[in-house]
């Protein structure tokens, strides 16, 4: 089936730790060709061009327009990409938007810019991925290991970056297509598990950001069910003994999803060490500390837990300070 096809064409750069192949059910996909160590450096890629648009601005035009300013090579380059490794894409765009990136950095409300990279487009999704989503340096995406990968492993990344807070049947809804990894076979224990877990993840995030994965106050009920509850998360108005212990719940479930991977753990846990620092009360401060101080999540939880229901001296000071930073109308 695969001799012959335009992906062995693929422009790949010396000594990358992947090939090219099919993937059953996932059209081709990167297997690891040597094992690759968590942590370490996957693939560096420079776009082939870049459109500087959002998504929804770019049409054929502007796809037509960059394509025709490539060199020959390039050319015959994005001539080789097909739909999911087998059909031609109907459109350009179409062709673009399948094998493209944003590389605007949202950190630094840069405009939005997509690149095309032939050879990050070429890696499946996993809903509990071995690779982190491409980090952006510039023009220039990265992918890194999360775990380690023996060698023959199918290399993939999760395509989007809240799906530690859907469910199953959210996560197909997105895609579009129906993923098979652990987190999404139905019927199993394990499945069962992780959407519920998942459905706590993002309600824990509700409670301690007082908006949904998407920046927005739920209009329903539909994530937290109590009014009160839902009220106190909306006004920033949760004391910090209870955002500690979501926060602590949150990595707890994020570990039990096999998705507490270094880059999350890094993103994460200053916030953490945030929480603690706010403390006023001594005896918090002294209970937070020394649930900081254990190594395993489950066993901070259990100090933590020590802290529940008590409030602080700092937590209007924090609410009033969370009310300025995002004002409630
Ligand atoms: C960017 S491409 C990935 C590479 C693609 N498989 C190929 O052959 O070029 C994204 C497409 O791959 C397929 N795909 C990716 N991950 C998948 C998965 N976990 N299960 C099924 N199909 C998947 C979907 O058709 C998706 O639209």
């Amino acid at each position: 089936m695969s001799a012959g096809h335009p992906y062995h064409r693929l422009e790949v750069p010396d000594g990358i730790p992947f090939e090219l192949k099919p993937s059953p059910g996932k059209g081709w996909g990167a297997f690891a060709t040597r094992r690759i160590d968590r942590g370490s450096l996957i693939l560096s890629e420079r776009p082939t061009f870049v459109i500087q648009r959002s998504h929804t601005e770019i049409t054929d035009y502007h796809v037509t327009i960059a394509f025709q300013q490539l060199l020959p090579i390039q050319k015959a380059q994005f001539l080789l990409l097909r739909d999911n490794g087998s059909g031609c894409f109907t459109s350009m765009n179409e062709a673009f938007a399948e094998n493209s990136f944003n590389i605007a950095n949202s950190d630094h409300d840069e405009p939005e810019a997509h690149g095309l990279f032939p050879l990050h487009s070429r890696f499946n999704h996993s809903c509990m991925p071995n690779s982190k989503i491409p980090t952006v340096g510039g023009e220039v995406i990265s992918s890194f290991a999360i775990r380690d990968i023996d060698a023959g492993e199918e290399i993939n990344f999760c395509y989007n970056p809240d799906f530690e807070g859907r469910t199953r049947d959210e996560r197909h809804q997105a895609l579009r297509f129906t993923c098979d990894c652990v987190a999404c076979l139905p019927g199993t224990p394990f499945q069962q598990l992780s959407d519920m877990r998942r459905r706590l993840i993002r309600g824990l995030q509700y409670l301690m950001h007082g908006v949904d994965l998407d920046g927005q106050r739920q209009s329903s009920h539909s994530v937290i069910f109590d009014s009160t509850l839902k009220f106190v998360a909306e006004t920033f108005s949760i004391t910090l003994s209870s955002r500690l212990i979501y926060a602590l719940l949150t990595m707890f479930f994020l570990e039990e999803e096999g998705l507490l991977d270094d880059f999350m753990d890094a993103r994460l846990r200053p916030s953490l060490a945030q929480t603690v620092e706010l403390f006023k009360s001594e005896s918090n401060k002294s209970i937070a500390g020394l649930a900081m101080e254990q190594k395993a999540w489950v066993k901070k939880l259990e100090v933590a837990f020590e802290l529940y229901g008590r409030e602080d001296p700092a937590d209007y000071e924090v609410t009033l300070a969370l009310r300025q930073l995002r004002p409630l109308f």
